[in-house]
């Protein structure tokens, strides 16, 4: 995770703020509602003007849209006719709303009381000035992007989206739309790893595959090492005769190992012209596992998010699982939280069946030292959404 370091504060437009994660305490610079407003369509009044014997019949000396900037003081034995939104004027305590009225436009017959303060939003309310409304850490949602706008707020302090190289490598690929000759296949790491990326809160840049060739790989990356912060790479990776990725790299900074886990057992990680580089495993299924495991909270915690790991719960699965011995196996699997805590596996644990992961939902975690799980045992899975 420390590989990619965190990244710059900026102070960005609330249009590019969700997902990312405010870097500084926001204090309000002023109140909400920052005026006494109406919460009804209907009459200010003063409350003690309705309390003799009812109907009444007053006159409406004013009418006050929402927007209205300058106001006349209510004269006491008058109404104005006001909006919801729009500021409650000198003198008025209360609205009556228009449905216990007839509505009348230069005099109105009011049919029932209100006490002081009915249908009133007093200023402050919501937030005084001054108040501490966001802290630092907050992952920034819809609500509170809202809440910044409400306060008059054009940028927030967030960090910036890390941009993640994303290259698939393989001489097999084949761009989706062009025909497959035998022995190809259609390339699908890039667009699933640029749309986890994406997904995390990243920015992707997809390259288009480079076949199993060093000097091709090296001349991919080129044009792009100043503009991003992380380089993503699929396939190579393995004990093969056209490591492409290991071949590439391993002269530089990256170290390739064999990982404990399965899928998503070689992985390389290190730097290449000083950018972190991250080498995921060619097959799709350990390809994206891998990534769920390595790349994804390292960017969530580039972005200063305050939980990078997915959340995770107990489940008893509904069907027994073998695990390899001293590897964690991550199965995928379908979790249904109106069912109660269970999961079920979904595929088997083969890491070129793209079909299984697409319909789960979850992983499931088989820890290293067990081999064997009966139906109904208990285990950690991994929310993927
Ligand atoms: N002798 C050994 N062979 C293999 C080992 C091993 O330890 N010894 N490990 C196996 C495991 S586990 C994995 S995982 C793979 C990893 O191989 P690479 O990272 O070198 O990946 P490739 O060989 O390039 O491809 C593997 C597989 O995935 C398909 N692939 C690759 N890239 C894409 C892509 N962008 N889109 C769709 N499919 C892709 C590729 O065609 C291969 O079928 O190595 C095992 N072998
Ligand atoms: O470790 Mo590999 O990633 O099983 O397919």
């Amino acid at each position: 995770m420390e590989l990619v370091g965190l990244m710059p504060v900026l102070r960005l437009p609330l249009d590019e703020c969700l997902g990312l994660v405010l870097a500084d305490d926001v204090v309000a610079p002023l109140a909400l509602p920052p005026f006494d407003n109406s919460a009804m369509d209907g009459y200010a009044v003063r409350a003690a003007d309705l309390e003799g014997d009812l109907p009444v019949r007053l006159p409406v000396a004013d009418d006050i849209p929402a927007g209205r900037t300058r106001l006349t003081a209510l004269e006491p034995g008058t109404v104005h006719r006001i909006m919801t939104g729009a500021p409650v004027p000198p003198g008025a305590d209360a609205v009556v709303q228009v449905e216990w009225t007839d509505g009348g436009t230069r005099t109105v017959t009011i049919e029932k009381a209100v006490s002081p303060g009915q249908n009133i939003r007093t200023a402050g309310d919501d937030v005084r000035e001054g108040d501490p409304v966001l802290t630092a850490g907050t992952v920034l949602r819809p609500s509170t992007v809202g809440l910044a706008s409400a306060l008059g707020l054009p940028v927030l302090p967030v960090r910036r989206r890390p941009r993640v190289l994303v290259l698939s490598t393989g001489s097999e690929l084949v761009e989706p739309g062009r025909p497959l000759e035998p022995g190809q296949i259609y390339e699908s790491n890039g667009m699933m790893l640029a749309s986890a990326i994406r997904d995390a809160g990243a920015e992707a840049v997809r390259l288009q595959f480079v076949p199993d060739d060093v000097e091709a790989f090296h001349r991919a990356l080129a044009p792009h090492l100043g503009s991003v912060d992380v380089v993503v790479t699929s396939g190579g990776v393995s004990a093969g005769a056209y490591e492409v990725v290991k071949d590439a790299l391993a002269d530089h900074d990256v170290r390739f190992t064999k990982v404990a886990m399965q899928p998503g057992g070689p992985q390389g990680s290190g730097r290449y012209q000083g950018l972190p580089v991250l080498s995921l495993p060619g097959n799709p299924v350990s390809a994206q596992v891998s990534f769920e495991v390595f790349v994804r909270p390292a960017l969530l915690a580039s972005m200063g998010h305050p939980q990078p790991e997915r959340p995770t719960a107990r489940a008893r699965i509904t069907t027994s699982l073998t695990s390899p011995a001293g590897r964690t196996q991550f199965r995928r699997g379908l979790h249904d939280p109106s069912s109660g805590q269970v999961v079920t596996p979904v595929g088997g644990p083969g890491s070129h069946l793209l079909s299984a992961l697409a319909l789960s939902n979850c992983l499931i975690e088989v820890p290293e030292d067990v081999t064997e799980l009966a139906a109904g045992s208990e285990v950690t899975v991994r929310y993927l959404q």
